[in-house]
């Protein structure tokens, strides 16, 4: 959840300003991995509490205050009945009061306050304080005023301050949905916007692919930085040269690296450039990647596999636009826009801590969503024509394919995406020699047996017949595809079949097809 944009909302700021004058204290936002954003942007108000403002202050201490937070949010992460208020206590001994927030029955983050004692501070509490505090941060020069500072809050304040919290959550959640709704009823995006991406070769016409084309129009125009995200094959690169040549940069360089395709060492000579005699062969000075960028954009592909010490290069690049190229001693100047690219989920590599979390931040500031093939499948028969044109030979008849040929695609998963798909066409187009149609036959096997165990022939949905029994001939297609598609995951298919899972269980063991599947499913837990 991007908690910006329900800041202004005039009922959070009220509640701001209530919690400031009456408790001295304020509100904050932990997202939906525990992350306090505005921490790690440096960005604290400091609190009256003059311990835990010392503590915010320090590195460590800020590391002990975001490692509190995150146990209070693992407590909601970790049950989804928890919709009320909680708390929980910090590294120093004072509470955190927080209350979670749900988008869609999905867990988004919390809202918090921390920094209070429930009870006044007795002599001894504040020795173990103050002894706490001395692990990380210079002593406290004068305790007696630091500890009247403290906010005391008893039973019913606290349970004022939790009361205000839960409002503050619900206003947020009502907001949220009705941000989505007029998402919703957004226009499409305008023809002209829609032709020039048709010109940059994006073809797509599906719900999804039209926010892409929206945030691309909002992006394109601006200098941040993107991260796209999505899966192999899905046409990361391509939006990210449609996001160049339609912004400013247009007449400046496009260049491309992708950061999984090198060694550490060579990587970072191919972005950073290296001085004669930095290693052995390095005959002569060599610029950078980021040099040949310099005044338009770089595209970092699989920006996931970075190397820490290559991310601590790169974030120097974003933050202040300079780097040390390897064997120099004089940084180097560029201005670059930096679009970043992943298969990866970041956000998770961040909590295995092999991504910088401040990297991630720098990158994430928006983000792009590539849906695979197999969530926008209206865009197959569009997508199939474009390259049924893009690869028809000189003299060859023009040709289509056959419906059994279109429904074995249609029902396919495609786990390699558009480039499987383009591939496949261009595979039918040289096989197919005279064909008019292209028959299913000529389909990769792999294909075949995908959708059809065995590569027996697709069996369209009956038109005769006992209507029960089509039915069901219907209903087991249906989640046997859709096991396929959803790669066994059943509460998924259960979502998207609009069944409950343990129904779906008893539909999937009647019809006989869980036979052979691997079991990947995750159990959901209820709310
Ligand atoms: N919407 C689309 N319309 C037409 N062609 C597309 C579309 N998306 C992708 N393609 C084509 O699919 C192929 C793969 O696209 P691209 O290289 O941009 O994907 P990618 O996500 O960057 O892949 P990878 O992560 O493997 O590098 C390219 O040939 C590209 O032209």
């Amino acid at each position: 959840m991007d908690f910006e944009k329900h800041q202004s909302l005039h009922t959070i700021i009220m509640l701001r300003d209530v919690i400031r004058k009456w408790w001295q204290m304020e509100l904050s936002f932990a997202d939906r991995h525990g992350v306090v954003h505005d921490w790690q942007r440096g960005d604290i108000t400091p609190p009256p509490n003059p311990f835990c403002r010392i503590s915010l202050d320090s590195r460590e201490g800020l590391r002990r205050c975001s490692q509190s937070v995150r146990v209070l949010h693992e407590k909601f992460r970790g049950n989804k009945k928890l919709r009320r208020s909680l708390f929980h206590d910090c590294h120093l001994n004072f509470s955190i009061v927080g209350a979670p927030l749900y988008v869609d029955n999905e867990y988004a983050g919390c809202l918090f306050v921390e920094g209070f004692a429930r009870q006044s501070l007795q002599p001894r509490d504040v020795d173990v304080l103050h002894s706490r505090l001395l692990q990380f941060a210079p002593p406290l020069s004068d305790l007696e005023r630091a500890e009247e500072r403290v906010p005391v809050l008893d039973g019913a304040e606290l349970a004022k301050l939790s009361d205000l919290l839960e409002y503050a959550a619900q206003e947020i959640i009502n907001n949220e949905a009705e941000l989505a709704r007029r998402e919703d009823q957004q226009p499409p995006p305008s023809a002209e916007v829609l032709e020039r991406y048709r010109f940059e070769k994006i073809i797509g016409r599906s719900g999804p692919m039209m926010e892409v084309f929206r945030l691309m129009e909002k992006v394109a125009n601006s200098d941040s930085t993107v991260l796209i995200n999505g899966e192999s094959g899905t046409g990361k690169e391509l939006v990210a040269r449609a996001i160049h040549h339609n912004g400013p940069r247009t007449d400046q360089p496009f260049v491309v690296q992708n950061c999984s395709a090198f060694n550490d060492n060579l990587l970072e000579s191919a972005l950073f450039g290296h001085t004669r005699g930095a290693f052995t062969g390095a005959l002569r000075d060599k610029k950078g990647l980021f040099e040949v960028a310099d005044g338009g954009t770089f595209f970092l592909d699989e920006v996931g596999d970075m190397s820490p010490a290559l991310q601590v290069k790169l974030l120097r690049v974003l933050q202040e636009g300079t780097f040390l190229p390897v064997g120099g001693t004089q940084h180097k100047e560029v201005n670059v826009r930096v679009v970043a690219a992943t298969h990866k989920d970041l956000g998770e590599l961040v909590k295995r801590g092999e991504f910088r979390e401040d990297l991630y931040y720098r990158i994430n500031v928006i983000r792009l969503q590539l849906p695979p093939l197999r969530e926008r499948r209206d865009d197959l028969p569009v997508l199939i024509d474009h390259f049924l044109r893009k690869h028809h030979r000189e003299g060859q008849r023009t040709r289509g394919l056959s419906p059994e040929a279109l429904s074995i695609l249609g029902a396919y998963a495609w786990p390699g995406n558009i480039r499987e798909l383009e591939n496949e066409i261009e595979r039918l187009l040289v096989l197919g020699g005279d064909f008019e149609m292209l028959p299913a036959d000529l389909l990769s096997s792999r294909i075949r047996d995908a959708v059809v165990p065995g590569g027996g022939p697709f069996i369209p949905p009956r038109a005769h017949g006992r209507l029960h029994e089509a039915v069901e001939a219907l209903e087991r297609e249906m989640i046997h595809q859709g096991l396929l598609r959803t790669r066994n995951n059943k509460s998924r298919l259960a979502r998207e079949l609009g069944i409950s899972r343990s129904n779906l269980i008893l539909k999937i063991s009647r019809y006989g097809l869980d036979r052979g599947l691997p079991d990947n499913d995750e159990p959901e837990v209820e709310a």
